[in-house]
């Protein structure tokens, strides 16, 4: 690029703004081939039926992460631009029709946030009253894929989603990671007024320190969701309730308070689901379920098969089996994906000592 005249003067407004015009109609011209060539991919994949069968998480990762590759040095961060050339795949998938996305509604939540960072906004998104009505649409092929919280840097693990999958037979086929900013929304433009606060409980602990330092009296009420909090927050003065910037919009509210997050880098990580396995992306996680014989050392040595083959685990977690009285399933969590021969020989070797080995899925590593 070149924004400097031959002879070293800066160009003019009008000048410049004709290279931009210049530049975006090449730009288009691109992504209409773009289109059509994503168009010839989905024929060589043959008469399928529905968006569904057209949709690669691993190939679009990929993609993605040559982007990155390709960005440094450049002006717009990556963060941007995988956001935007995510539009793009996500307008292309979607040229026959959108795939249909479950999530924890209502319009707002930062569920929904999630689905557009990792779908785009091509799609058909749909707002559920609960996680497990999540799991359900999906189960029932209303929804091709669903997005559910699994756990906030935090607040640590969402255990409702997480015992969700002790008897679902979906699959997780992505995560998602959300930089979350919470904030204090109301119709009063006074702190002094506020006396309720709603939020959901994970983002009612999420900003405690907050809560406790600039507005000790006032009440905390745990609602089903953030979005829910802005619309009951939306009928008084003197209630307020805590939620992203998008709950703010929709429902009309003021920013009293904003990023009141204890913690600066607050994240939280979405599994998606859906009901088939995918492919390995190249850098890839596991999740697995467990189930331990109840005998001495019999976690150990169910884990000994993953450090044998040199795996690390990037998280476990145990919860009540409900089969009986302080009995255990593991969740766990190792790098690589079940087709890899190192993997597989570790869930190979586990399954034959443990009750039972469920593998929930292998899926590409969160991005960005
Ligand atoms: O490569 C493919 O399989 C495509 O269908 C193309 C494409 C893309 O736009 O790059 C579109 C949708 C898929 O989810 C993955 C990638």
């Amino acid at each position: 690029m070149n924004a400097d005249e031959p002879n070293g003067a800066p160009l003019d407004l009008a000048q410049t703004r004709q290279r931009i015009d210049a530049i975006d109609r090449e730009i288009q011209q691109l992504i209409g081939e773009r289109a059509q060539w994503a168009q010839l991919v989905g024929k060589a994949k043959g008469e399928l039926k529905a968006a569904v069968d057209y949709y690669r998480p691993e190939r679009e990762a990929q993609v993605l992460r040559m982007v990155v590759d390709r960005n440094s040095g450049g002006l717009l961060s990556n963060e941007e631009m995988v956001r935007l050339f995510r539009e793009i795949m996500s307008a292309c998938l979607a040229q026959q029709e959108p795939l249909k996305i479950g999530f924890l509604g209502p319009e707002g939540t930062f569920s929904q946030q999630a689905v557009l960072k990792h779908f785009g906004h091509s799609i058909k998104g749909l707002p559920l009253a609960t996680i497990d009505e999540v799991f359900q649409e999906v189960a029932a092929g209303n929804a091709d894929f669903g997005v559910v919280p699994i756990e906030n840097s935090s607040e640590g693990t969402v255990n409702s989603s997480l015992d969700l999958f002790v008897t679902s037979p979906l699959k997780i086929c992505g995560e998602i990671e959300l930089r979350v900013h919470q904030h204090l929304l109301s119709r009063s433009t006074r702190l002094e007024d506020i006396e309720r606060v709603y939020s959901h409980p994970q983002s009612l602990g999420q900003c405690k320190a907050w809560l406790r330092a600039n507005l000790p009296k006032a009440e905390r009420i745990p609602v089903s969701s953030n979005a829910e909090a802005a619309r009951r927050a939306r009928n008084a003065d003197d209630a307020a309730a805590i939620a992203g910037e998008t709950a703010a919009h929709i429902y009309g509210l003021k920013v009293l308070g904003r990023q009141i997050e204890d913690r600066p880098d607050n994240t939280t990580r979405f599994f998606v689901i859906g009901r088939e396995l995918f492919p390995p992306s190249g850098h890839d996680k596991t999740s697995l379920l467990m189930s331990v014989k109840d005998k001495p050392g019999a976690l150990y040595e169910l884990l000994t098969p993953f450090a044998d083959q040199n795996l690390s685990m990037t998280k476990i977690e145990s919860r009540p089996a409900r089969t009986g009285k302080w009995e255990y399933v593991f969740f766990v969590e190792v790098e690589g994906h079940v087709d890899d021969a190192r993997v597989s020989a570790a869930v190979a070797a586990a399954s034959a000592r443990a009750a039972e080995v469920k593998v929930l899925g292998s899926y590409p590593v969160a991005l960005l």
